[in-house]
């Protein structure tokens, strides 16, 4: 569990009650997270997270709030996040709005920018079936056609930038064949990110970290319903396809070994495609997207790993997972186009 940051039940109290929600009844650090203080907060008016960010300011969080608020006013299952009322929010715009724009979602706790979103119902399922994964692929498609409009642009903070960056801090904790596989990823990613084929893919607001543990799944029904996904802060514009990518390499894995479960693969893009079909350049670039996600997830644990942060309660993600995900997924004989789905139902838009 994190809680990098302690909140006092006094000051917590005084924020809900500011901002409309009734007093304090229950405030209580959770376990899970590795990057933000987290807290369920309960008040007399209903069930919420607090959330202090710890390595995230005010020039980034307006998108990923503002992108939750924009998802759930389409229907879309997120936590919507709650405004202060004394910030009125920014007059619509219709190609862009600034970043440094004032958000209405932002908050000030203990010194930290400070979230307050609603909390979702459920549970997270991690150890998904093939119809989990069917729920997951479906909502997926949604979100990316109905962030189409944001009107906010911020690059994956995570993406190929910070990769080309992180990786010399990285490099010096690694055996020689860890250290020679990313730099020889690295490479490759740069070179497919340079190519035409990358630059046609279709983009947008994307959630970029849609890991198991970032959705919720209803507790009272026999079939699985997904109940929201949450956790938009590594959000960002970037290619659908890096999003699904990320998606299959975490919902669709054998956890031991790091391959990939054709079944359940299967069912997620079979499900994503239904709602949005792929284009050629994307069913073309599935391979290299999915040694993308993996590299962007090794390279983020080994930075955890390695370099960690104080907080009171804190697991860091096993690195080498990711490792075995990179070197499944980079090898010859890794052939994912071979997918049913991928050959067949997915047709270009
Ligand atoms: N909106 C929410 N509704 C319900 N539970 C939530 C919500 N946001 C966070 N949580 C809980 O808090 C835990 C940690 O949140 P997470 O966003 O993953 O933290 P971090 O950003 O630090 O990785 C989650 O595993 C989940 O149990
Ligand atoms: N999902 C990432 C790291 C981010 O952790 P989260 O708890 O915020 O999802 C990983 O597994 O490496």
């Amino acid at each position: 569990m994190a809680v990098f940051t302690e909140v006092g039940f006094d000051e917590a109290d005084a924020l809900v009650q500011r901002i409309g929600l009734g007093p304090l009844t229950e405030l209580r650090g959770i376990e899970g997270g590795i990057e933000n203080t987290n807290y369920f907060a309960t008040t007399a008016s209903g069930h919420y997270v607090l959330t202090l960010f710890e390595r995230l300011g005010p020039q980034q969080l307006p998108y990923y709030l503002c992108l939750m608020k924009h998802l759930a006013a389409r229907g879309m299952p997120v936590p919507e996040p709650v405004a202060d009322p004394d910030i009125a929010p920014p007059a619509d715009h219709p190609l862009s709005i600034p970043a440094d724009a004032p958000c209405e979602f932002l908050h000030r706790v203990a010194g930290k920018p400070a979230a307050i979103v609603q909390r979702l119902e459920g549970k997270s399922v991690l150890a998904p079936t093939a119809a989990h994964c069917a729920e997951l692929g479906r909502l997926l498609a949604h979100m990316h056609q109905a962030a189409r409009d944001f009107p906010r642009l911020q690059p994956n903070l995570r993406g190929l930038a910070w990769w080309n960056d992180t990786a010399p801090v990285v490099l010096p904790y690694l055996d020689a064949p860890q250290a020679a596989l990313l730099r020889s990823e690295l490479a490759y990613q740069n070179h497919v990110a340079a190519s035409s084929a990358y630059a046609a893919l279709p983009r947008g607001p994307v959630h970029a970290d849609l890991f198991r543990d970032n959705a919720m799944f209803a507790t009272d029904s026999d079939e699985p319903r997904l109940t929201g996904v949450f956790d938009f802060y590594f959000a960002g514009t970037d290619t659908w396809l890096f999003d699904l990518a990320v998606c299959l390499n975490d919902w669709a894995i054998d956890l031991p070994t790091g391959r990939h479960d054709a079944l359940r693969a299967d069912a997620l893009l079979a499900a994503y495609v239904t709602v949005r079909p792929l284009t050629g350049a994307e069913r073309a670039l599935l391979p290299a997207m999915l040694r993308a996600a993996a590299l962007r997830f090794w390279i983020s644990r080994l930075w955890d790993f390695h370099l960690p942060r104080e907080a009171s309660m804190l697991k860091a993600h096993d690195p080498t997972h990711f490792e075995r995900v990179l070197r499944e997924r980079s090898h010859p004989s890794a052939a994912p186009l071979s997918w049913p789905v991928a050959s067949g139902l997915a047709q270009a838009a």
